[in-house]
């Protein structure tokens, strides 16, 4: 409701990738004005008009590390309202499992040096701190991003 303030900002959609190499997932130290700066988030972005989930995917991920990815898949969604940052945003994020189209690329580059600081592989019983809040979230409710063995 506006009282005379700013209008507040509309909610977005953000796209974010569990990109997985066994147990380990890739994370980057996140450079941003808005939500998040200097915490460890996955690749990820704003979903753009006429992207399905998938494409966005495939397409931040390639963006932000030159990586292919294939057989990406929805994992699940979640509801975030950055209140306290510089920039209050609010994002629905939709969260996707993909894997590497080529086992031979897993090298990441950082090909956004002013939106994080590198990329790198994580194991999912080891991940660094602090993390960007939405993932804190999934992390502390125990949720597993990684195929069950079944
Ligand atoms: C904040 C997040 C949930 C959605 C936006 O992600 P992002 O800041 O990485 O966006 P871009 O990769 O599109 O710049
Ligand atoms: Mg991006
Ligand atoms: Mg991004
Ligand atoms: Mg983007």
């Amino acid at each position: 409701m506006e009282n005379g303030s700013a209008a507040a900002p509309v909610p977005r959609v953000g796209v974010a990738v569990f990109l997985l190499k066994g147990k380990s997932v890739l994370l980057g130290r996140r450079r941003s004005p808005g939500a998040g700066n200097s915490t460890f988030a996955l690749p990820g972005g704003h979903l753009e008009f006429g992207e399905s989930f998938e494409e966005c995917a495939a397409r931040e991920v390639e963006e932000e590390t030159g990586l292919e990815v294939d057989r990406t898949e929805f994992l699940t969604v979640t509801n975030n309202v950055f209140k306290e940052e510089p920039m209050p945003s609010h994002y629905v994020t939709i969260f996707m499992r993909a894997i590497l189209a080529d086992d031979d690329e897993r090298v990441p580059q950082n090909l956004e040096p002013n939106k994080c600081d590198g990329w790198d592989w994580y194991n999912w019983d080891n991940l660094p701190t602090p993390l960007f809040w939405p993932l804190e979230k999934m992390v502390i409710s125990g949720f597993n991003p990684l195929p069950s063995l079944s």
